[in-house]
């Protein structure tokens, strides 16, 4: 690898990158809502929602956790709430990850029920739109997690998303998580749905001291006790629980731009904890959490990440490489993502970069 180029937008683009903490509904770009939001106008001029694009003006990112969270219930789940938007959505993030770069993606999404939906018709829907994308394109493979919200499940709602996810196994489920607002809830009461999800062969990633709110210790010692094979955030963590997720080498999925923008770390880029975990022993998967509010497709998270890291191409080409050990897809896929990465290697060097399908 030629490290005397410089790390530029055309290099983090191109590279083979993974994605393994997208939320579905955070990542629909505002131009998609904005489309949503005129087919239903069209369809119901009575239609009673501000425009997308006056709601989250273009280049707004700087959402707090509470204006964060208060979007989705007023804008986007008021958008997606039907089957057919549902699927337009999903095949535009779909559409936009691959266009980033991304060849491997487990895309998370809490099974909603909402206006004659039920959960089943919710999930269906995602992983029909899921398989017909694949029939579009071999670049990029796709796997769905389904996620928990904390926020307002109960135990036996978290046992039934596990059971979804159990069953859906065959067709490209492959993990669950806990999400939602790290305010609210009490992660204890998942502990069995949890415990048969590892049962049953799924991952388990978790939502994970995302805020001073959600990482006590008796919180951090409940989620440990699940036997996650993946954290995300892990920014509010004591030494004892860091060494803890160390001698686990437990995958971690870190997002810059949205701890940054949210304010969920004291300070700037130079500041995040990226800083700190990439010197330890675990794989760390640059991810975007929710590109639809953030605005940094994965592409850039690599570019701050040497911005502010110094880091070369080998370094990012590194992170790459080491982050395929974090998926829940299995060996084939690993040894997939570590195959598009050789074969980019020497690409990159005679500059002739041409991925797209
Ligand atoms: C700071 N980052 C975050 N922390 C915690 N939960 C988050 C999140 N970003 C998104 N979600 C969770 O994912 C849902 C949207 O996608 P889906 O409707 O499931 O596809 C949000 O309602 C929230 O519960």
């Amino acid at each position: 690898m030629d490290n005397s180029k410089p790390v530029d937008q055309d290099f983090t683009k191109a590279l083979p990158k993974i994605e393994l903490h997208a939320h579905l509904s955070g990542s629909i770009s505002r131009q998609c809502l904005h489309e949503i939001w005129k087919r239903k106008k069209e369809q119901t001029p009575a239609f009673d929602l501000e425009d997308p694009l006056v709601l989250m003006p273009p280049g707004k990112v700087d959402y707090t956790l509470e204006t964060f969270f208060s979007t989705f219930s007023k804008l986007t789940y008021q958008l997606c709430n039907d089957l057919e938007s549902l699927v337009y959505a999903t095949n535009s993030v779909l559409g936009d990850f691959l266009e980033d770069g991304v060849v491997y993606l487990e895309l998370r999404t809490i099974p909603r029920a909402s206006h004659g939906i039920t959960r089943e018709e919710y999930v269906n829907t995602v992983l029909d739109t899921i398989e017909n994308f694949r029939t579009k394109t071999e670049r990029m493979s796709v796997f769905l997690i389904l996620a928990v919200d904390r926020g307002s499940m109960t135990a036996t709602e978290a046992d039934k998303i596990v059971d979804l996810a159990i069953e859906n196994k065959s067709r490209g489920v492959v993990g669950v998580d806990i999400c939602g607002n790290p305010t609210k809830g009490d992660v204890s009461i998942y502990k069995e749905p949890f415990a048969k999800a590892k049962a049953n062969g799924l991952g388990i990633t978790l939502h994970f001291a995302e805020t001073t709110a959600s990482a006590s210790a008796s919180e951090l010692s409940t989620l440990l006790s699940f036997q996650p094979d993946r954290l995300g955030h892990v920014i509010h963590v004591p030494d004892e629980i860091k060494k803890e997720i160390v001698r686990r080498k437990v995958g971690l999925e870190l997002c810059i731009s949205c701890n940054v923008h949210a304010k969920m770390i004291n300070g700037g880029f130079l500041d995040h904890h990226f800083g700190y975990w990439r010197h330890e022993d675990c794989p760390i998967v640059l991810c975007t959490d929710d590109v639809g509010f953030f605005c940094s497709p994965v592409s850039n998270e690599y570019l701050l990440a040497a911005q502010h890291f110094a880091l070369t191409r080998t370094d990012l080409f590194n992170v790459c490489m080491k982050s395929a050990d974090a998926i829940f897809a299995g060996e084939y896929y690993k040894k997939r993502i570590r195959g598009m990465l050789e074969e980019f290697s020497p690409v990159i060097e005679l500059e002739q970069v041409n991925w797209l399908p």
